[in-house]
């Protein structure tokens, strides 16, 4: 536990007088200490945010905001005294050098923090008996930070905006470390809710009319203020209308990007998009003021260009992490990420997010990957290459803002010269990606030399402390130099210059802070003293002396290092100022590196793996030849993994009853034991279908696979607890949203529809949901369920087809084939599984002898054995009016 000095830890509150003052609101601010006067100012100025007041070694926090960030943090909370009158308040501080450290986790929590710094040097303001000068200089919230050490390197960090009305709505989102900045517009609140999951934000904005705005609502705090298609785990910031309204923000982008009209940013015609962009600009300026964020020029697109995954699809596919413990060890983005630099980590997130529905897209990265693959040492040198390339899209992010030390510009340029080798490596290429990389402005290389050229190898981290620039590269720097070092030299050799002409052999020369230089004699030696020797001290054992040269010197040398300080950071300033106008030059380069670290991660597991290059193809066909999971394969020992094809999808919406002797069903019925594999084959089907369509190749022989327009899932049976809706409504949630929405170009997979209710009720709507995803809709859909029922399906419906994952049985266990074949599994070995769980021997004796009887007594499970001939089709109309054909189950 950390206090600052100055403090005693708080005595428990037993009566209000001996407690420690938490609300500055109910004290006289005239007697409160001159500090706590002006902590109390800034905090009016910042009244949402956690004020962090540099005090010292330590940054202090007073009253409210120090109980605050004493729970937070699990600091212990002190108190200080705060003036004559007034006592003591309560204090929780934390050292400076754990600012960072502290003021993120702050952050990641959902409070927003002004850090109020000393902008002086405290020493000058205690010679002339003042307060340090303190300025709030800097205002974090979760969705503006620029630091390295607040960000995760390999994720983006979005600030979104967000204006609704009615049904429709307006998004937009910047990451302002790397200066993305995109705007959509669409309906569909459900939509909306879908595309911020997927986003992520850190912090999203909300206009409002609330009278308290500038709030920040931390995750799962609710308001009025927000509509209820905004999800509950993100941070929301109450702002004003105004900044909002289409006019404000229709100028704002205009005088942003210096343009005459919205027309070239593609979104003249969304006021919503224009609206929420505007506003999003507006937080960025208030909140950065006086660091300018470099954004790269706004992107309009439309969420109907990307294949759609569902909030419940991307976790069931467990895209960037596992459903069990939200890890990113077993994740697809795990398996795939073989990027070398973090923009590529962040490139191969937001692309395995975001599939492509444009099969000349998706075919580009396929080319590149193709070419990397066949050309081993291509892609070997490049990666080799890309592991020295630094974080181009940030760094540029914090030169543009000027907030960029020197260690952070040297970097930026050492990767700058490495882009040309990168260009020449790939000048060979022929594909899309690697042809992008040709073309490194011939500029760029000699930015960076020059930056190389002017900066020392390893600079320090603070700028104003000097050593920041080489010799040679600037004649007044250089001629300072010289003369202060002239100085220091002579200082160094005056010891032994005045042991020489005195010839006293204890002769010292000393430093202290009171005196800065001066010449030491022991006492005895003091009558030999020259007569340019001028008594300063008198000590027990000796005297001080200065002399007017050393006094000169020493003058000298303190004004030189300041005014050498000052002009080193003027150089570097104008340096970085010189490299910033090239910021939207680096930033394009810095996306074709991403894109180009991606795909070689991509072709070396291609390569490692096994992978196949996928057929993009017309239809909807679904055709894998011996596909595998890509995440359970790497989990099992090489060689382990069974693979398993799939056929489905007909070459085009066909109506119900015709051509039955086509191969490819739409629907498959997957039955078979617990643990046998229906799960992880349904899974497969769903990552190699969306790794194909996001360019990857696929664990697979072969692969012919058209284009799916949206990847629904419905695994698993787990509460929402945090909507309070039951296991049962969840599953017809998810699956009312399924039918409503999917249409013959989307894949489906269903995992154990039913099993949340009463067995016949379960069993019914199963049959009725597949009945409808075969008929209705001709979606493509694997549907795994214990219901061997189901399998009658396949006689009733031409496009309806039985699979199972097959075991083999023997006298005492059964062994897992993990292969998936055509037919119906009769049983489920539930009761097997039982058993090798561990239930006493008596129970699964019982069981047995109950599921028997069930199996003679009950009227489904006879009339089901015995064939549907009972099942008659059952005639209803569809709403365009078309007469379609149902099954009736109980046929009675
Ligand atoms: N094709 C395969 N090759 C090798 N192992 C596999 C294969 N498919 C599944 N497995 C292994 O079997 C385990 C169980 O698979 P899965 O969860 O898919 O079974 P399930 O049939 O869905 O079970 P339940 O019906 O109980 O949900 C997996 O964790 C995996 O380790």
């Amino acid at each position: 536990m950390t206090t600052s000095p100055d403090s005693t830890p708080t005595p428990p509150e037993v009566g209000s007088t001996q407690s420690p003052h938490t609300d500055y609101r109910k004290l006289d601010r005239e007697k409160l200490s001159p500090m706590h006067q002006h902590y109390v100012e800034v905090k009016e100025q910042y009244p949402n945010a956690l004020l962090l007041y540099r005090v010292g070694d330590f940054f202090e926090c007073f009253f409210q905001d120090a109980v605050i960030i004493s729970r937070e943090l699990e600091l212990v909370q002190t108190s200080k005294y705060g003036g004559q009158e007034i006592g003591r308040v309560a204090m929780t501080g934390v050292p400076h050098h754990a600012l960072d450290r502290y003021a993120r986790l702050l952050v990641e929590k959902g409070y927003a923090v002004a850090i109020c710094d000393q902008v002086e040097d405290s020493a000058e303001a205690a010679a002339q008996k003042r307060m340090v000068e303190r300025q709030v200089t800097k205002l974090l919230t979760p969705g503006t930070l620029t630091d390295d050490g607040m960000l995760h390197a390999r994720r983006n960090n979005f600030l979104a905006a967000v204006v609704i009305a009615g049904e429709h709505w307006g998004l937009a989102y910047a990451d302002i470390s790397t200066g993305e900045f995109f705007t959509t517009q669409s309906s569909s609140l459900t939509a909306l809710s879908s595309e911020l999951l997927r986003l992520q934000p850190s912090e999203i904005l909300v206009p409002t009319n609330a009278p308290d705005l500038k709030t920040i609502l931390r995750p799962g705090e609710k308001s009025d203020c927000l509509a209820d298609c905004l999800p509950e785990c993100f941070c929301y910031s109450l702002r004003s209308q105004t900044p909002f309204t289409l006019a404000e923000a229709k100028s704002r982008l205009i005088e942003t990007f210096r343009i005459r009209s919205l027309e070239g940013l593609g979104c003249e015609h969304l006021p919503l998009a224009i609206r929420a962009a505007g506003g999003l600009l507006e937080y960025i300026e208030d909140t950065q003021k006086a660091n300018q964020v470099p954004l790269q020029p706004l992107r309009t697109y439309s969420i109907a260009d990307y294949l759609i995954l569902d909030y419940q699809t991307r976790r069931n596919l467990e895209i960037t992490q596992t459903v069990r413990d939200n890890s990113f060890h077993g994740s697809l983005l795990w398996a795939l990420d073989r990027t070398c630099t973090a923009m590529g980590g962040r490139a191969l997130r937001r692309w395995l997010l975001q599939p492509l529905l444009d099969p000349k897209g998706i075919r580009a990265r396929q080319d590149t990957i193709q070419e990397l693959v066949e050309n081993t040492s291509l892609r070997q040198d490049l990666r080799q290459l890309l592991r020295n390339i630094y974080d181009l899209e940030r760094i540029t992010g914090r030169v543009g803002s000027g907030t960029a030390n020197a260690r952070d510009l040297l970097a930026l340029a050492d990767s700058l010269v490495r882009l040309n080798d990168l260009a020449e490596l790939t000048s060979y290429g022929t594909s899309p990606y690697l042809k992008a990389l040709q073309r490194v402005p011939p500029e760029l290389e000699r930015l960076g030399q020059k930056v190389i050229a002017h900066l020392v190898e390893s600079p320090p981290l603070h700028l104003k402390e000097g050593g920041v620039i080489r010799d040679g590269v600037n004649p007044q720097l250089d001629e300072m130099r010289r003369l202060a070092k002239e100085d220091y030299e002579w200082i160094t050799n005056l010891e032994a210059t005045e042991k020489q002409r005195t010839g006293i052999p204890n002769l010292k020369v000393g430093y202290n802070k009171a005196f800065g230089y001066y010449i030491s004699l022991p006492r005895s030696k003091a009558e030999k003293a020259p007569d340019d020797y001028i008594r300063k001290q008198t000590l027990t054992n000796e005297e001080r002396y200065i002399t007017p040269e050393l006094k000169e010197r020493e003058t000298r040398i303190l004004t030189a290092k300041d005014d050498l300080n000052k002009l080193e950071y003027e150089i570097f300033a104008d340096l970085r100022s010189q490299v910033a106008q090239k910021t939207q030059e680096i930033r394009s380069i810095a996306k074709a590196v991403a894109a180009i670290d991606v795909l070689a991660g991509l072709a070396e597991v291609a390569v490692y793996q096994g992978y196949c290059r996928p057929e993009i193809e017309q239809g909807r066909r679904i055709e894998i030849l011996d596909g595998r999971h890509p995440v359970v394969e790497q989990s099992l020992p090489v060689g382990l993994f069974v693979p398993n094809s799939t056929q489905m999808g007909r070459g085009d919406k066909i109506k119900n009853g015709e051509d039955s002797a086509l191969s490819h069903p739409d629907l498959i019925i997957l039955t078979g034991p617990n643990a046998s594999g229906k799960s992880c084959y349904l899974r497969q089907v769903g990552l190699i279908q969306l790794m194909a369509q996001m360019g990857s190749f696929v664990p697979a022989k072969s692969a012919k696979l058209g284009i799916c327009d949206r990847i629904f899932t419905r695994v698993g049976a787990v509460d929402d607890l945090a909507t309070g809706q039951s296991t049962f409504m969840v599953e017809m949630n998810e699956t009312a949203n399924i039918l409503n929405h999917a249409t013959p170009k989307s894949l489906v997979l269903l995992d154990e529809i039913g099993r949340g209710t009463a067995t016949f009720d379960g069993l019914s709507i199963a049959w009725a949901v597949a009945e409808y995803l075969a008929t209705e809709i001709q979606a493509k859909t694997i549907f795994a369920t214990h219901y061997h029922e189901l399998n009658e399906l396949a006689s009733l419906i031409s496009n309806v087809a039985n699979y199972q994952v097959t075991v083999k049985e023997m006298p005492n266990e059964i062994i897992f084939l993990h292969q998936v074949r055509p037919g119906g599994a009769d049983k489920s070995y539930g009761i097997e599984a039982g058993r090798l769980a561990g239930l006493p021997a008596s129970v699964i004796d019982r069981a047995k002898q109950v599921m028997r009887q069930i199996e003679k007594h009950s009227k489904i499970a006879l009339g089901l054995r015995q064939g549907i001939q009972k099942f008659e089709p059952i005639r209803t109309q569809k709403s365009n009016g078309k007469m379609t054909e149902q099954l009736d189950i109980f046929g009675d």
